[in-house]
């Protein structure tokens, strides 16, 4: 009987999360005869420490997962549950994505006070929430003339901070919500193409070692074929551009269902933006093809042929 070490950080979403994706490795492992049992092991990262500074200011991207890392490199735990989003475009040597299961929905969505059901009917000016650069520079594109503002911390916390600081509304990631059990929150959704999400928004990466074959070969029957070349090819996208969480990066991928007969590869669409926070540029494409990382890579090397290297500095120049 081997038992698996979960490694989470402690928030509600981290924890609700971990706990689903292990009663469904419980259901896999019983279905198969896996013998195995699964314990909790908390751990506090970076991210969760400072919640009080904008994430851009103080490194950007894996301040959620390095001390997880750390953790399943050291052996102290087994596997970890991460939200694809927020993981690094580049592992670390040693560390692997072993399963990557089904998405949750991948849209970004509205929590409004007054029960506003479209980004259109905020009344002028309104003051609207994100600490997403992403968010915010579409945000601006379509209603140059609201006031966003940062809002930081766990999503309870900014559930919160929508009623306590005067906020009109807020934006969120629509998964997180619908994990919690907190959909009826939901006062609109922003469709995928009006909004592009996050890189690998929805989705959950579980992270193990890369020489733990008990693992891999459990978690390998918890991934959904789908997902993972939707995701593979955001990620792609990701690594060429170098970003990470905290810059106005977004990609969306979708496989069109296949057509008829044996041999037709998937065909994947993904659309991706560059976003400017300081000028308020908007960058956009979209390209198809059936080779996730081929595509991914494509994409991001015609924004940087429109100029998103010099955004993307332009972000990071800021004081
Ligand atoms: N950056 C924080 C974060 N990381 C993952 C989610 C939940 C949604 C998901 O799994 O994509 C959230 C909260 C949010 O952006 O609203």
């Amino acid at each position: 009987m081997r038992t698996i070490v979960v490694g989470t950080r402690q928030s509600a979403l981290a924890m609700t999360q971990t706990l689903q994706v292990i009663e469904h490795l419980k259901e896999i492992s019983r279905r198969d005869g896996i013998e195995c049992e699964f314990t909790v092991r908390k751990i506090l990262t970076k991210g969760d420490q400072i919640l009080d500074v904008t994430l851009s200011k103080v490194g950007g991207k894996g301040l959620f997962v390095k001390e997880i890392e750390q953790a399943l490199l050291d052996g102290e735990i087994d596997m970890a549950v991460h939200s694809m989003k927020d993981m690094p475009a580049e592992l670390p040597e040693g560390l692997v994505i072993g399963a990557v299961p089904k998405r949750e929905d991948p849209r970004d969505c509205l929590i409004s006070r007054e029960g506003y059901t479209k980004l259109e009917e905020l009344p002028q000016g309104a003051k609207v929430g994100t600490s997403s650069l992403r968010r915010a520079s579409q945000l601006k594109h379509q209603r140059p003339d609201l006031q966003i503002e940062s809002i930081r911390g766990n999503i309870d916390t900014r559930i919160r901070k929508l009623e306590e600081e005067g906020f009109d509304a807020i934006l969120l990631a629509a998964a997180g919500l619908h994990r919690m059990g907190w959909k009826d929150r939901i006062t609109a959704y922003l469709p995928a193409d009006v909004c592009i999400p996050a890189v690998g928004q929805g989705a959950l990466g579980i992270e193990c070692r890369g020489a733990d074959s008990f693992m891999l070969e459990l978690l390998g029957k918890y991934t959904d074929n789908e997902t993972k070349l939707c995701v593979t090819a955001e990620r792609s996208y990701l690594r060429t551009l170098q970003g990470g969480c905290q810059v106005p990066i977004g990609a969306y991928a979708r496989l069109e269902p296949a057509g008829e007969g044996d041999n037709t590869a998937p065909l994947l669409t993904l659309t991706g933006i560059v976003g400017s926070a300081v000028s308020g540029e908007l960058l956009r494409e979209t390209v198809t093809g059936s080779e996730p990382e081929r595509i991914g890579d494509k994409l991001a090397q015609s924004m940087i042929a429109l100029g998103a290297d010099r955004m993307l500095a332009e972000v990071a120049a800021q004081p």
